[in-house]
């Protein structure tokens, strides 16, 4: 599946959109705590400051009506502020299964099955305010798998606002999938971490009751660069004490528990991988299929090309108050770095599913 603006598409547009500087949304939208937690600072805002706010927030709302007459889609994707204010595609698929992916990181917030049933987690201690990456779904990790040299322990990726290039539902003639395409290029503040021109194409399709992702990464320069990354994928489980992962027996993994900066290398010998404490692990060369059962009598199956290792991670009670209801899977490039020539692409697809397992 390749997406570029084309006329397979509902709607496609290779120009990016104004709110792709990353301060844009954050500058004008006020921010829902401050806004209602105290009222009192509101009453001290002069007339003059209030007009202008009032001028703000009706800019915000132009510019969101703008870009959902662009990218909307009738019943099938919709922009619209998200947490916090943040602007957010919503993707619905006629069987009822749905998915919100907010601009800021690219981050899958939400995917939820026909009956409503969400298979995603997000963090309690989320912040919707760009002061951090969105703590849950499907963040990436890009450039970096961290930790590493030079920029944030899991790259810039999550912490910067992607704009969308195209939008559609009707990428195959009989089926309504509807699909947006998001895209990063490098600028200043990039380059200053990692001095590489590039252009990250992701897009987030319904497939009836499942998601696909799919990340290019193409380099628009004169080098070849190296990279590390990851799909740090949180999913919601009944309990971490029963959940469990099928398809890693056999590998060799890098136990990060011990010693994060020296993980010890080990080979998996267990058909089921199960919770009794914290898990970091990176498995090496893993399979194209991983099954996360969830503890409710399904499971999350994964399937993916281009990703070649799978990090399990659960924090345990570093994360007291969460630790019980999620675990990540997460399909990563890391044990050999990507290498991308000039004018090349590196891609990575993930397909989710939800299975019965009764
Ligand atoms: O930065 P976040 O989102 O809190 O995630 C941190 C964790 O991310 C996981 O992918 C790593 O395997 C862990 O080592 C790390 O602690």
């Amino acid at each position: 599946m390749m997406l570029t603006p084309s006329t397979a598409f509902g709607r496609a547009h290779a120009t990016p959109l104004p709110y792709s500087c990353p301060r844009a949304w954050h500058a004008l939208v006020p921010h829902p705590s401050r806004a209602e937690s105290k009222t009192s600072w509101r009453k001290t805002i002069s007339s003059r400051r209030q007009q202008r706010l009032n001028v703000s927030v009706s800019a915000v709302a132009t510019e969101l009506a703008e870009v959902q007459e662009k990218f909307g889609i009738v019943d099938h994707v919709k922009i619209t502020e998200g947490e916090g204010g943040l602007p957010k595609v919503v993707l619905r698929h006629s069987c009822g299964s749905k998915a919100e992916v907010y601009l800021y990181g690219a981050v899958v917030a939400s995917w939820t099955q026909p009956s409503g049933d969400e298979v995603l987690y997000v963090r309690p201690d989320a912040k919707f305010d760009k002061s951090k990456p969105i703590s849950g779904g499907i963040p990436h990790c890009f450039p970096q798998f961290g930790p590493g040299p030079a920029m944030q322990q899991h790259g810039f990726a999550r912490n910067l606002d992607w704009t969308i290039s195209a939008t559609s539902a009707d990428l195959q003639p009989d089926e309504r999938d509807p699909t947006v395409e998001l895209t990063l290029t490098d600028n200043d503040y990039t380059r200053k971490m990692w001095p590489h021109a590039f252009k990250a194409v992701y897009t987030v399709t319904l497939h009836e009751e499942q998601l696909r992702t799919d990340l290019r990464v193409i380099n628009t320069g004169n080098e070849p660069f190296d990279f590390t990354a990851a799909m740090h994928t949180y999913i919601e489980v009944l309990d971490i004490e029963v959940a469990k992962v099928r398809g890693l027996q056999g590998l060799t993994f890098l136990d990060k528990v011990p010693n994060p900066e020296e993980p010890e290398t080990k080979e998996e010998d267990r058909e089921v991988v199960s919770f009794s404490g914290p898990v970091d692990s990176v498995y090496l060369k893993a399979k194209d299929y991983v099954e996360l059962d969830v503890g409710t009598g399904a499971a999350v199956a994964i399937s993916s090309s281009g990703w070649e290792d799978i990090v399990v991670w659960s924090p345990w009670t570093a994360m007291e108050d969460c630790y019980k209801k999620f675990c990540c899977v997460e399909n990563a490039k890391f044990g050999t770095p990507a290498t991308v020539q000039p004018g090349e692409s590196w891609r990575g697809t993930q397909d989710f599913a939800v299975i019965d397992l009764e």
